[in-house]
């Protein structure tokens, strides 16, 4: 007799192979669009917006090739000392080079790039010009050893249209100091004081500000339009409209050199280790950049954004933000290790650091004069570009030839001295009263925001005024420069918003912590979530696949069982069989969630979107996949199988399996976040997999438990719930023919086990076992009685739900407070 359910498997697996088909093929086309141009052949019309970007581009390039050149044709014969003849160079960086190169000059960057264009801001967006200033900012850490500092003291200022340069050795504190000041840091104890237009910092600074990561956060999926639109959705006030979104977007990626690359994906390994073809290493720093910039932050912090770069790519780089920086009042910090010269020529000020300690802060020329007024002479010939001379004169613990270094700094006992000295004179000449900042403590980890405005409160209490810090900031440079130079550099004194780096401070207006609302962040997740999950071949579609060829080899196996009792053990096993496997299917994604992890603390870091907004659409977009997956396993072993007939058996099977499904899922994904690393969250994970097998009930009864009190741990195994769920679905209040009999073969393996028993000798028990009468029949209520699943089926449903509800409870309870420990 034929049991299994054609109408239900069959097209079960063709839906399964069509739909993995089609987000296989979607991604295909998004890799290669030309991948079935075979099929047919036409040229697609180039849009508008390619054409400009293409013309822009050009010009863009032409720019820069003029650089190059300018840069690389010396006269014939030319030495090192030779004059390189330019024209249009920079007053400031003739002195620069002529002091630290001893040539001539290096073209100054509005030469540049004047003909590389800077965004217009879109609708009634505008750069707020804002000065920021900080105290006698201190972090330390607790470590087994004591407390470690890794920051001490350490001062400076930034003005509207400014590029800083964060300058210091490996582990000096540039990017603590940085994440300080971007108020990103959540870890350690911290000190001091920040303030934002003479005023303690607040809350919603950060959304005035923009910082860009060492490496960036993006979805390899998804391409750089789309990427764009997503940060555009999150950081562009709704009021902006979504026309003017676009507008802003394109002209972003114009004026970063992507307009031809709307299209093209970010690229990169994806979870799971597939290696996406993408864009370069220059772009995505690049696009990094236009995310940045993307709501024209009036401070913009760079970490190393240089690194990765070639040297034309990045004096690309440097340029445009330094012509963006000086065209809209927008401040620029940023982290950097061995700038080339031109690079160097166009930052303004400068903050060095080693070990911790501020060695000196203030204009890029005072660098030099002020090591030299403590006998730390610098030689253009000999040391290169001073940058590199001021990193060598600070590093300390390794040999420094005395030949090429002369009087240098070779241990911490100077250093601290160096640092000290520097320090003084900046608050004698800031006129900044009391001790010095001592080392911060090893007090209670707090989260930035609040433990500097803690430390803002009491500065404030202390009568520090607004105006005397600005006058203060600026004769402390100029004194620590031993000069007379002030501390406005150059570059923003000259342009339109001078006024603002003198003595008066920019106030910043109030700013909400988040620039648009919930369901704006919601949607902008939503799509980033759906495009991450359906263009990753290793999630909706190979898990699809997965799911439907596991489904048909168990389907196989158990291929059309009889309706009768013979079929018990086999209908039992099966639906075990079904459960394990939800339970351990989860595992193969296990890189997703450790992927999804670092992302959001990546995105959290930045305060991009609400923790819950996030949250939400994630589940909205992964949850509706599961459970497909979970369906299309059912539904296929189900009719292959030939399980209890009718249509509500079968959709209570779905019920039951696809909750297990989406439980395993989300306990795994909780060990991600929970667990420090990878194979800590697999630890995890199988600990939780072994009590969901061990206590189901199946392979050992609670009644046969040697520890009875040990039962307790089935209430920690949704397997035993959902095993429950099944049976009562497949044998409640069932009746199965059992005509057949026993097995004669069962009846012999008896004989064979018990061949004392001469009761099973019998022939006529031998017989009834075999034949026991046409009108017998198997209650399997029996079997639930014997397994005690007594449980009505929609208890079961509950307390499922009420499991995976607590598992997502959990899951986000851990992941906001993991992204509060961590941000790096
Ligand atoms: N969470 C932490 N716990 C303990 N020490 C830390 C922690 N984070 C950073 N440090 C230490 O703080 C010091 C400064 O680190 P930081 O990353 O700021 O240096 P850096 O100048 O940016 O270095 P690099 O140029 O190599 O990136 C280093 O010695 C580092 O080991």
């Amino acid at each position: 007799m034929e049991t299994n359910i054609t109408w239900l498997w069959l097209p079960t697996v063709l839906f399964a192979h069509a739909f993995a088909g089609f987000w296989l093929l979607k991604t295909l086309l998004l890799h290669d669009p030309q991948a079935l141009s075979f099929c047919w052949r036409r040229r697609r019309p180039v849009s508008k917006s390619v054409l400009k970007a293409r013309a822009l581009q050009k010009a863009n390039e032409a720019a820069c090739a003029a650089t190059a050149d300018v840069v690389l044709h010396l006269p014939k014969g030319a030495g090192p000392k030779a004059p390189v003849i330019v024209e249009g160079i920079d007053q400031d960086a003739e002195d620069l080079d002529a002091a630290s190169l001893d040539v001539e000059a290096v073209p100054s960057v509005d030469s540049l790039y004047e003909d590389v264009p800077v965004p217009q801001l879109a609708g009634n967006m505008r750069v707020e010009p804002l000065t920021l200033e900080w105290q006698r900012l201190g972090c330390s850490y607790r470590a087994a050893t004591g407390t470690k500092v890794v920051l001490q003291d350490v001062y400076g200022r930034a003005a509207p249209g400014e590029m800083q340069a964060l300058l210091g050795p490996s582990g000096a504190g540039k990017s603590t100091l940085m994440d300080i000041l971007a108020q990103r840091k959540s870890v350690g104890t911290l000190s001091g004081v920040l303030l934002v237009g003479g005023r303690p910092v607040s809350r919603g600074f950060i959304r005035k500000t923009a910082y860009v990561p060492q490496d960036d956060n993006f979805v390899p999926t998804m391409t750089t339009m789309e990427t764009m639109r997503f940060y555009a959705a999150i950081i562009l006030p709704d009021s902006i409209g979504r026309a003017g979104r676009q507008q802003r977007v394109e002209e972003v990626l114009d004026a970063v050199g992507l307009g031809t690359h709307h299209k093209t994906l970010v690229g990169g390994v994806l979870p799971g280790g597939l290696m996406l073809r993408g864009l370069s290493g220059g772009e995505r720093k690049r696009l990094s950049i236009a995310a940045g910039i993307l709501a024209a932050p009036s401070v913009v912090y760079l970490d190393e954004p240089t690194s990765g770069l070639d040297s034309f790519a990045a004096l690309t780089v440097m340029g445009y933000m330094k012509r963006m920086a000086r065209s809209n009042g927008q401040i620029v910090i940023a982290s950097i290790h061995q700038p080339r010269s031109a690079i160097w020529s166009m930052f303004d000020t400068v903050s060095l650091l080693s070990s911790g300690r501020l060695m000196y802060t203030g204009p890029r020329d005072g660098l030099v004069q002020w090591f030299a007024s403590r006998g730390y002479n610098y030689d253009a010939g000999l040391h290169g570009v001073a940058s590199d001379w001021a990193l060598d004169l600070v590093a300390i613990g390794f040999h420094k030839p005395k030949r090429f270094y002369g009087h240098t700094i070779t241990n911490k006992e100077q250093l601290f001295a160096a640092s000290a000295a520097f320090v003084a004179r900046y608050r004698e000449a800031a006129g900044i009263k009391g001790e010095p900042q001592a080392p911060a403590s090893a007090g209670s980890i707090a989260g930035l925001s609040g433990k500097l405005r803690g430390a803002m409160r009491r500065s404030s209490a202390g009568g520090s005024s607004r105006a005397a810090a600005a006058a203060a900031a600026a004769a402390a440079a100029a004194a620590a420069a031993g000069s007379a130079a002030s501390l406005a550099p150059s570059g923003a004194s000259s342009g339109s918003l001078s006024s603002a780096s003198g003595g008066d401070q920019l106030e910043p207006a109030p700013a909400p912590l988040w620039a648009t609302g919930w369901w704006s962040q919601y949607a902008a997740c939503l799509g980033r979530e759906l495009l991450a999950v359906t263009r990753n071949p290793a999630d909706v579609a190979g898990r699809t696949l997965t799911f439907s060829w596991v489904a048909l080899l168990m389907g196989l196996l158990y291929f059309n069982m009889p309706l009768d009792a013979s079929s018990l053990r086999g209908r039992l096993n099966l639906l075990f069989n079904g459960l394990v496997f939800f339970c351990l299917m989860p595992y193969v994604s296990m890189s997703l969630y450790t992927a999804d992890k670092k992302f959001y603390i990546a995105d959290a870091s930045a305060k991009l979107y609400r923790a819950h907004a996030y949250y939400a659409a994630k589940a909205t977009a992964t949850v509706p996949f599961q459970v497909l997956s979970a369906l299309i396993f059912t539904f296929t072993v189900y009719g292959m199988a030939g399980l209890r007939p009718g249509a509500i058996h079968i959709l209570q099977n779905g019920v039951v399996t696809s909750l297990l499904y989406v439980i395993a899922v989300q306990v795994l994904h909780c060990c991600a976040v929970l667990a420090p690393n990878q194979d800590a969250a697999f630890m995890l994970s199988i600990m939780w997999s072994t009590v969901q097998l061990l206590m189901s009930n199946f392979f050992i009864t609670f009644n046969d438990l040697r520890f009875k009190w040990l039962s307790f741990l089935r209430w920690f195994s949704a397997l035993y719930y959902a095993f429950e769920g099944l049976s009562r679905v497949e044998f409640g209040s069932a009746k199965f023919d059992c005509s057949g009999g026993v097995d004669p073969a069962g009846v012999t393996f008896l004989k064979q086990l018990m061949p004392n028993s001469k009761f099973l000798n019998l022939s006529a028990v031998t017989n009834a076992l075999i034949n026991p009468g046409p009108d017998c029949v198997a209650d399997t209520d029996a079997l639930l009685n014997y397994y005690q699943f007594l449980r009505p089926f929609k208890t079961t449903v509950a307390i499922l739900l009420g499991y995976w509800g607590i598992t997502h409870l959990l899951t986000y309870c851990a992941m906001v407070m993991v992204a509060r420990r961590e941000r790096r």
